[in-house]
């Protein structure tokens, strides 16, 4: 049994965080464990609280972790300030976890702040040179970047910067760009540019898709696929959630964490 630990924040409403990540690793057959960074007091229509844990509390989740049951990858989603981000850095460092994906989640649809501001710095010290899978979406990638992006030129500039600050491999999600047709997500490992594009889908209903994508590429990474085909599955994965999406709530819905697993199953 392949084994995933996410480290995360936890959204009441079950859509994204530490709850998606573990429905996902549940769905694609990895054992799931989580260290909870923050409580999050979410639904569909918004962030109404955020209760931070101590990075001693964050501490004591990954070493209990570590210490007996270990972990074949590491996902990292809303990590909150810089003293629990160093934490987790010196504790992926300590047990000498390689796999590590990590969502730079900075901001939740309808605006709340994920992470503080002067955070992204320790995020990139501390964390990028860790990093086997950087997951930005467009508004992060520009933050971390510096620079604005629009075209497709861009996102590879952005890649490449990326790349410049120790990350192995990046993916730059596309479900903020303009294109109404298609959500384009590029790839690159320091060589090639690859793009991964499926159908825009209308819908109100994408809370957690971030979270849920990357967790999909945890659990694959897991199970020993390489990253550019893991990013594929993922995409798979949560372009079934999205177009079977729940109408659960009056705000952004949660994803379809069962759709792509009944989609295979309908094939088989
Ligand atoms: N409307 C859509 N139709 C198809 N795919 C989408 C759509 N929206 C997002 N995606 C896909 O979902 C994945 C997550 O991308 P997105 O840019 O939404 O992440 P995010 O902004 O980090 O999500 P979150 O809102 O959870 O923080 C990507 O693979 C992206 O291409
Ligand atoms: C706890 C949590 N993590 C990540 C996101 C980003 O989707 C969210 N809304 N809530």
């Amino acid at each position: 049994m392949k084994k995933a630990l996410t480290i995360a924040g936890s959204d009441s409403g079950g859509g994204a965080g530490i709850q998606a990540d573990l429905k996902t690793f549940q769905e694609l057959e990895v054992f799931g464990m989580s260290a909870i960074t923050a409580v999050t007091a979410q639904n569909t229509l918004g962030v109404q609280g955020i209760y931070p844990m101590t990075p001693q509390a964050v501490e004591n989740q990954i070493q209990s972790i570590g210490h007996d049951m270990g972990t074949d990858a590491v996902k990292l989603g809303m990590l909150f300030n810089a003293d629990i981000i160093r934490v987790a850095a010196e504790q992926i460092k300590h047990f000498h976890w390689k796999n590590v994906i990590l969502d730079p989640v900075m901001i939740a649809k309808g605006g709340a702040s994920l992470l503080q501001q002067e955070a992204v710095t320790a995020l990139r010290q501390d964390l990028f040179p860790l990093t086997t899978v950087l997951t930005p979406n467009i508004p992060e990638a520009e933050i971390l970047t510096g620079m604005t992006i629009r075209t497709s030129d861009d996102k590879k500039e952005a890649a490449k910067r990326l790349l410049d600050t120790g990350v192995k491999q990046v993916v730059i999600k596309g479900g903020h760009d303009e294109d109404p047709h298609k959500s384009t997500d590029l790839f690159y490992d320091g060589s090639h540019f690859r793009l991964i594009q499926t159908p825009r889908i209308s819908t109100k209903n994408t809370h957690g898709t971030g979270c849920t994508f990357s967790a999909a590429i945890t659990a694959e990474i897991a199970k020993g696929m390489p990253a550019y085909s893991a990013v594929v599955k993922a995409k798979d994965f949560i372009q079934a959630a999205i177009e079977n999406s729940l109408d659960i709530g009056a705000g952004h819905g949660p994803t379809n964490h069962w759709a792509y697993k009944k989609k295979q199953e309908q094939y088989s």
